[in-house]
């Protein structure tokens, strides 16, 4: 009998494999960072082969690790960042552009054109996202308008579009299995929601040929084999979800109004809404939170596109600080940041605001400014910008958070948590396996293929590993919350299109 399940969670800034048992432990890890380029200002792209490559190099990694060979594995699990747009030839296999990354700006001005043609209203129903670059959608519209010949072969039905998980399965099975599923497929802004299907009247004002789209799957099925050539033997390929919808399979929050967010490269609040695609009027996402048993599950979201990119940025960019983990050394050699606030819109403003044209900026600064207030106005960026996030969900979904459950690179850090916890005013639950991601996917597949039972074995197995409490007077709070509003409207006001 197999001992694991393997997921492949394959996120902005690294590709990971992990192997997880049947008690929900992590049994090995192996990652590998990613590069990413950023060749105009707000463009962000990554290497597609480099991510296949580096998918390959983890798995042997991670097997290596646990010492074990392909026939410990059940089955994998897919997990991806979502949205990054990937087109290659069907023939070769070769992607015709580098991956055009989520947080990209390129398609902008295409967004304006859908916007002067009155085509809000009509995505929004349909699709439940709004009209912003971070989809792709419109990143496909760029990659047909802007790479060479590329209008020509894809209506002659020579390419293939797909997000990483797409892309990654295609390749893991030789070439011969071009599917998505529905959660990844309810970020292109080409698929309909609440029918279930590609949308033909989206494909055509996107100008999209729909030989390229991948069939759509449910969340946790088998799609096809690992190429045997891989590992010596073929493995079920048995589930898929994009991150943020695993992250809240994987913090069991299966029923109504359960709600996570992960602190990656950016920041994502998910709520379960069931069967119910509840629509936003006030810049929340309604997107799919998964497909098990023939059920189609919905959930709220709000997006933040940088997080802990942030982090990465005062480390690579600003070399202020040698290791992410610094940023809590230093930011806690201060009490507060004296007034300092950093907004970090490098790639424009999600939730709420979805602005694509402001951009970073920095407020309060004095004489007295050290690098620690200034870490700490970064760190702390996070949390007001999950707190801008979760002041919109509670309106629109009626319910008022008791406690909120995180997980993600950046909540390891007591830091931030804490300060989460005091400015929500709500309890942070912290597990003690912060990959939900990964364990999100690994239960996907797991089910599909019999590793565990059902989902009530799955939420047995979920451990905590610590609760922030809040501890700050509303007095404090309100005032440091309103200097954020402040913050980010002065930077809203210094952005050239407002
Ligand atoms: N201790 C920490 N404090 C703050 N940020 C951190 C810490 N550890 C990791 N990070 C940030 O978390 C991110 C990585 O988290 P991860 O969940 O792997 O992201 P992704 O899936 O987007 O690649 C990086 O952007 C990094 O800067
Ligand atoms: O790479 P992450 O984990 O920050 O996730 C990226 C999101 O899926 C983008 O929508």
């Amino acid at each position: 009998m197999s001992t694991y399940m393997l997921a492949i969670d394959q996120g902005t800034t690294s590709t990971r494999a992990l192997l997880v048992g049947r008690d929900g432990r992590i049994a090995a890890i192996a990652q590998e960072e990613l590069p990413l380029a950023y060749p105009t200002p707000g463009a962000v792209e990554a290497d597609a082969i480099f991510i296949w490559e580096s998918a390959k190099r983890v798995i042997q990694d991670a097997l290596q690790k646990a010492g074990v060979g392909a026939d410990a594995i059940a089955a994998i699990g897919m997990t991806n960042q979502r949205e990054t747009t990937v087109v290659w030839e069907k023939a070769t296999g070769k992607p015709i552009h580098p991956a055009i990354v989520w947080q990209s700006r390129q398609s902008s001005g295409i967004c304006d054109r859908l916007r002067a043609e009155g085509r809000e209203e009509l995505i929004h129903e349909r699709t439940g996202l709004l009209i912003d670059p971070y989809f792709s959608g419109t990143k496909v519209t760029w990659l047909l308008e802007n790479a060479e010949g590329a209008r020509e072969k894809a209506e002659r039905g020579e390419l293939l579009f797909g997000t990483i998980e797409t892309w990654l399965i295609w390749n893991m099975t030789g070439g011969r299995v071009h599917v998505t599923d529905v959660t990844n497929a309810s970020r292109t802004l080409m698929f309909n929601i609440h029918e279930r299907r590609w949308d033909e009247e989206l494909l055509r004002m996107l100008g999209v040929p729909a030989s390229m789209l991948p069939e759509v799957r449910s969340s946790s099925e088998i799609y096809g084999m690992l190429d045997s050539s891989l590992l010596g033997r073929e493995v079920p390929i048995a589930g898929a979800a994009g991150d943020q919808q695993a992250a809240l399979f994987g913090q069991n929050a299966f029923r109504e109004g359960a709600t996570k967010n992960t602190y990656g490269t950016g920041c994502f609040m998910l709520m379960n809404t069931g069967e119910k695609a509840i629509m936003s009027s006030k810049g929340l996402l309604t997107t799919i939170a998964w497909e098990v048993d023939g059920k189609l599950e919905y959930a709220l979201e709000g997006s933040v596109f940088v997080a802990g990119a942030a982090i990465q940025w005062l480390r690579d960019g600003l070399e202020l600080i040698g290791n992410a983990s610094e940023s809590q050394d230093l930011a806690s050699q201060v009490e507060s940041t004296d007034g300092v606030y950093v907004v970090p819109a490098f790639v424009g403003l999600g939730t709420p605001y979805w602005n694509s044209d402001v951009r970073g900026s920095v407020f309060g600064l004095t004489r007295g400014t050290s690098k620690a207030h200034f870490v700490r106005a970064v760190l702390e960026s996070l949390a007001y910008q999950t707190q801008d996030v979760l002041a919109v969900m509670e309106e629109e979904s009626g319910l008022k958070l008791i406690s909120l459950a995180v997980d993600g690179g950046a909540a390891a850090n007591d830091l931030l948590m804490q300060f989460q916890s005091d400015l929500l005013n709500v309890p942070v639950e912290r597990p003690a396996v912060l990959e939900s991601t990964a364990l999100g996917a690994a239960f996907l597949a797991g089910l599909a293929v019999g590793f565990w039972k059902d989902k009530n074995e799955i939420a047995s197995l979920r451990r905590t590993d610590r609760q922030f409490q809040p501890d700050m007077a509303e007095t404090r709070r309100n005032e440091l919350y309103g200097g954020w509003k402040r913050a980010v409207k002065a930077a809203m006001a210094f952005s050239p299109e407002s």
